[in-house]
């Protein structure tokens, strides 16, 4: 199901076809945003230089897109990016492209090439940022590039806003340009943000690749424990040191998963628009969840990807205590990562973490949290929803699953919920298993062709937004 053009628009879409000179412009230009190093390290702490630079160097290799008349360019909260694109037809309500330019640090360690190198091997670019998420800001920008070079003029106006503090937290990018552009009274059809992918492989007895459009996303909550107690002499210590009493605290939460919510949520929707894709038996049992959700559920806690999907996730990140040697330490801390399945609430997760630890010496400090994120409306009416659908129809045939789920991480689409209830979260690339680890880890790499699908995709998501839509009933008949 989905939505269709109408005929005159459909007659003459600019073919999503890139000379040899534009393909091997595009991978150099991509090659060019990995070197430069705009690493967030933490909240307020960002380098400042490399997103300067980073700033100038899109001016360089999108000279159209900067020149372009009815495109305003304007820098937000120091370093990052909005550029509104004016259509031509003002009925049309906008909507809005996000990515983010920094990245997370990378030492060189692991990598067989160093992470801000950009260097291509077999068919491979190397490099922090080449599928969070530099892939996106640059693709982005390359298709409008290219768009504008062959005198397309948009009729449905949009925004691109580029971040340049995701990885902290989104406070001095994603949320300014919300606030600006809530201050000039914009609301938006929906937004495209990064946040899920065309996943091949993450379901053992599914073969085929799947794309995942998210649309909800998990909440979080950041707990900080601490224990107290009276610091003195080692020599002649107490039963229990705040190191011990922390310790006991947090491998009780780590042995106590939080409750298995499958069935609530996003992705019971998910598995039963899968069901008819699997092989006999597995078709069976997802066809009568009902029946045999005991199962599927528990085969679902098995690995960490698919836990995180079922329940709110429970990590303790950080543990800090002692000052000496011979010394009773007088505190010790740990941070917990909770991230929050979308049936849950931040007041829910520490109410219960507050029953796992059943320590009075404990004490529990809210260091921030958000709640896991509505769900967008991904039925037929959906506007942008049925455009993903469409255009990863014309530009991965091979595709033919295309389900709603949900993002385990946060993005910055989080802070525009109050410019929109369509809030998608999909990259249009193939995505393995070991690829997602490569995701803050080492030997991030996209593939040169991944990427041209990747600009082909935006460019023809541009076109397609332009058409009129009406509703049909059959996917295969756009
Ligand atoms: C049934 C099918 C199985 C489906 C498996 C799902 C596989 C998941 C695939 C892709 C998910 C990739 C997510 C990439 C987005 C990463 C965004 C990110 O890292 N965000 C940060 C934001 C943040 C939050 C708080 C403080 C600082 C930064 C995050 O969430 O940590
Ligand atoms: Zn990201
Ligand atoms: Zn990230």
């Amino acid at each position: 199901k989905g939505l269709r053009d109408t005929e005159h628009q459909r007659a003459s879409p600019i073919p999503s076809q890139f000379s040899q000179e534009e393909r091997v412009t595009m991978k150099e230009s991509l090659k060019g945003a990995i070197q430069i190093p705009t690493v967030s390290f933490n909240p307020g702490e960002f380098n400042t230089t490399a997103l300067a630079e980073f700033g100038e160097y899109i001016h360089k290799v999108f000279p159209t897109v900067f020149r372009t008349s009815f495109i305003q360019h304007e820098v937000v909260g120091e370093y990052s990016h909005l550029f509104t694109v004016q259509g031509s037809d003002p009925s049309l309500q906008p909507y809005m492209l996000l990515a983010h330019i920094d990245v997370v640090p990378a030492t060189d360690q692991g990598w067989e090439v160093p992470p801000f190198s950009g260097l291509e091997r077999d068919g491979f670019i190397y490099g922090r940022g080449t599928l969070d998420n530099k892939n996106s800001v640059m693709a982005i920008l390359q298709a409008l590039e290219l768009l504008l070079i062959r005198n397309y003029i948009p009729r449905r106006s949009f925004f691109i806003a580029l971040g340049h503090d995701e990885e902290v937290s989104g406070a001095h990018g994603a949320q300014k340009i919300s606030a600006l552009l809530q201050a000039r009274g914009v609301q938006l059809a929906f937004i495209v943000d990064e946040g899920s992918f065309i996943l091949d492989g993450f379901i053992p007895s599914l073969k085929k690749p799947l794309a995942m459009v998210s649309v909800s996303e998990k909440g979080s909550l950041d707990l900080m424990l601490e224990v107290n107690m009276t610091p003195g002499h080692s020599s002649a210590p107490p039963k229990e040191t705040s190191i011990g009493i922390l310790a006991a605290a947090v491998s009780r939460l780590e042995q106590t998963p939080l409750p298995n919510m499958f069935g609530s949520g996003p992705l019971k929707m998910t598995l039963q628009q899968l069901a008819n894709e699997f092989s006999f038996p597995a078709s069976v049992i997802f066809n009568n969840l009902w029946l045999f959700w005991p199962l599927v559920s528990r085969l679902m806690e098995r690995e960490d990807i698919t836990n995180a999907l079922v329940r709110t996730t429970t990590a303790v990140t950080m543990f800090n205590a002692g000052i000496k040697v011979n010394v009773i330490p007088p505190v010790a801390q740990a941070t917990v990562n909770f991230r929050i399945h979308p049936a849950q609430t931040v007041q829910e997760v520490l109410k219960l973490t507050k029953d796992i630890v059943m320590d009075d010496r404990v004490q529990f400090h809210v260091l921030e949290s958000v709640e896991p994120l509505p769900v967008s409306p991904f039925d037929d009416q959906a506007l942008g929803y049925q455009l993903i659908r469409q255009t990863i129809q014309s530009v991965f045939p091979e595709i033919n699953i295309v389900v709603p789920g949900t993002c385990i991480a946060q993005t910055d689409s989080r802070h525009y919920t109050n410019l929109t209830t369509g809030i998608y979260r999909f990259n249009p690339v193939y995505l393995q298993p070991q690829d997602f680890r490569s995701i803050h880890g080492i030997n991030e790499r996209i593939s040169v062709q991944a990427y041209e699908s990747q600009v082909k995709f935006i460019f023809e998501f541009i076109q397609n937004a332009d058409t009129e839509q009406r509703p049909v009933s059959h996917l295969h008949e756009l």
